[in-house]
């Protein structure tokens, strides 16, 4: 059987909503095998090898809501690198340090210890010992998050931190982020890059923070890519063999179905 062309873009359409219909969307990546059309059929179970799947995309994608989900599913470790990222900008807001000052920054990156726990049913994050899972996802780290990880001296820190969690992950992990796919696991078993429209995605922010304008909203996830994107290290990028795919007009249930079979299929060495 062969393998999906590398970076081949999924996109499930509209029409495919509904469990009745998923399969439609989700049987694009599997038109090279030998299932009946329009049938989401069950990919055969080999014995569970360990693996490893990075999955990237841009801000309001669904990377978190799906790996969780995918890592719940399949028996496997959950890492949400944003996470980190955002953790390592609280310790610096904490601590008075200048976030428009890059060697201020580099200065003191390797000071805090951050502690993330992989469970996808209860992900943690400490920094020196603190839970910081409330107060990283404010809008004060939101906004400062992008400038503190463009610094060299932290992507290089959290990198480290990051492989040798997925080294250690005896079933295999899902890791999402920016940067996965092209630098932090360029070995990845599968390579997943999601997308959506940035209306798609800023309504989907807008309803989680009950009430915030739309406008708004979709600006700043914008502005946020963007600057995540043109940083000179490791900015946000689709690895040349991850496979895309648009989730604007998918339901998270469609998305998550979509990435299980990919994972399975992996498994199954197809
Ligand atoms: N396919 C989808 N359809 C509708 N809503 C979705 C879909 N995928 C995710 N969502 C919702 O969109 C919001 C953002 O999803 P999520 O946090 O998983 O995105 P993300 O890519 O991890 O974002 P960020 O990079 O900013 O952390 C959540 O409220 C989630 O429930
Ligand atoms: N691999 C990554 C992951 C994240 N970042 C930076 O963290 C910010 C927050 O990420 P969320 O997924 O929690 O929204 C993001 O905007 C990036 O600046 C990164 O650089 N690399």
């Amino acid at each position: 059987m062969a393998r999906p062309p590398r970076g081949r873009i999924v996109r499930l359409s509209e029409g495919s909503r509904g469990a009745g219909n998923l399969v439609r969307g989700v049987s694009a990546p599997r038109t090279h095998h030998s299932t009946a059309p329009g049938r989401c059929s069950p990919v055969e179970n080999g014995a569970a090898q360990p693996v490893i799947v990075a999955i990237d995309g841009p801000s309001g994608t669904g990377k978190s809501s799906t790996s969780k989900a995918v890592a719940a599913q399949l028996g496997l470790s959950y890492l949400d690198t944003g996470a980190q990222y955002r953790a390592i900008t609280w310790w610096m807001v904490t601590n008075g340090i200048d976030i428009q000052d890059p060697s201020a920054i580099a200065a003191v990156a390797g000071k805090p210890e951050i502690v993330s726990g992989t469970d996808p049913k209860d992900p943690t994050i400490t920094v020196d010992g603190t839970d910081v899972a409330g107060p990283i996802r404010g809008q004060d780290v939101t906004s400062k998050v992008s400038a503190v990880s463009a610094v060299p001296e932290v992507r290089s820190r959290i990198t480290e931190l990051q492989r040798s969690i997925a080294a250690s992950a005896v079933t295999g992990i899902v890791v999402e982020g920016r940067d996965i796919g092209t630098t932090v696991l360029p070995d990845a078993d599968l390579k997943i890059f999601l997308t959506a429209s940035a209306e798609a995605r800023a309504a989907r922010r807008s309803g989680e923070l009950k009430g915030a304008d739309l406008h708004t909203t979709r600006e700043a996830l914008v502005q946020r890519d963007a600057a995540d994107s043109s940083r000179k290290t490791s900015p946000l990028a689709k690895a040349g063999d991850a496979v895309e795919v648009d989730t604007t007009e998918l339901t998270l249930t469609q998305v998550i179905e979509c990435v299980v079979t990919l994972v399975e299929e992996k498994r199954a060495g197809k």
